[in-house]
């Protein structure tokens, strides 16, 4: 199954800035969105699974010569491993890494998980539940894992965003495999909340796999996010947002959880 979830950019109409010194400002969403989708791959792996077992049962059993209802056995083996190799085929993206798309700015990683979990298994996640800072330990050891993609210098500044990603990941779903494509309407740096987008677009996915928040998935089109799952949401928002922007007023994300 895929998740996809939206969010909207913001506008200051009055208090830009001065609103990260606690002074008050007036700010509206409006219809340029951030869109996050979202698809584990074990959502096909355990057909993959089913038929590795099946051919490591057989490659046992096959040592051993015998009849079946008049037919040699070595048949049904052929047939087993053409399964093995078409669902191998069909599966190439069934294997260990998380995947992230950055789209709308060019920039694709993979890691694998077995590399995010010995870096970052310590740190004592997934939270969930309880939206949690990214602590002094856990930037270094991100950035580590950011360091290791070979970010092009060019666009280094979006590096933070990477950083945001991995912590919203792991501390709401852990290590689980999976790829994530990020498009965006919403330009980057002009002030039109483009971080914000994406870390609630990007939690909304993450929480919505998750059985913290309750969504009707049987309805058709987009569904909305109940009061209290909504506060869940922009907690873990404002948690990516600190590590994007440092130390943010919180405006930006909470215009983006509520807004349109
Ligand atoms: N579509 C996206 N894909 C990846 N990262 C993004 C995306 N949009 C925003 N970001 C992250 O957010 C950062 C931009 O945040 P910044 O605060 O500089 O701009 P803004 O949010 O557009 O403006 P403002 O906060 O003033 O409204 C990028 O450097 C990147 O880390
Ligand atoms: C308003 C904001 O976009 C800063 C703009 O100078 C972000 C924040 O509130 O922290």
């Amino acid at each position: 199954m895929e998740i996809k979830a939206r969010a909207p950019g913001k506008i200051i109409l009055a208090g830009e800035h001065a609103v990260v010194h606690g002074s008050t400002a007036v700010a509206a969403s409006f219809d340029l969105f951030t869109l996050c989708s979202l698809r584990f791959h074990s959502d096909s792996g355990e057909a993959y699974m089913n038929w590795v077992d099946l051919g490591l049962l057989e490659m046992v059993i096959g040592r051993y010569p015998f009849y079946i209802m008049g037919r040699w056995v070595c048949y049904e083996r052929f047939l087993l491993w053409m399964g093995v190799f078409v669902e191998l085929a069909y599966n190439g993206e069934n294997d260990d890494t998380l995947n992230l798309s950055l789209k709308s700015v060019g920039l694709e990683f993979s890691w694998s998980v077995g590399r995010i979990r010995e870096a970052l298994s310590h740190l004592g996640g997934p939270f969930l539940s309880t939206p949690t800072s990214c602590s002094t330990e856990a930037v270094r050891c991100i950035a580590a894992l950011v360091e290791e993609q070979n970010f092009p210098e060019a666009k280094i500044g979006l590096a933070t965003g990477v950083s945001a990603f991995l912590w919203l990941y792991t501390s709401i779903q852990g290590f689980k495999p999976a790829t994530v494509v990020v498009t965006s309407d919403l330009p980057v740096g002009a002030g039109l909340g483009s971080s914000a987008a994406f870390c609630v677009s990007l939690t909304a996915t993450l929480l919505a796999y998750s059985d913290s928040v309750s969504l009707d998935k049987n309805q058709q089109g987009w569904l909305a996010y109940g009061d209290s799952d909504l506060d869940l949401l922009n907690k873990w928002a404002f948690e990516g947002e600190k590590i994007i922007h440092g130390k943010p007023s919180g405006l930006d994300n909470t215009v983006s959880t509520y807004g349109m």
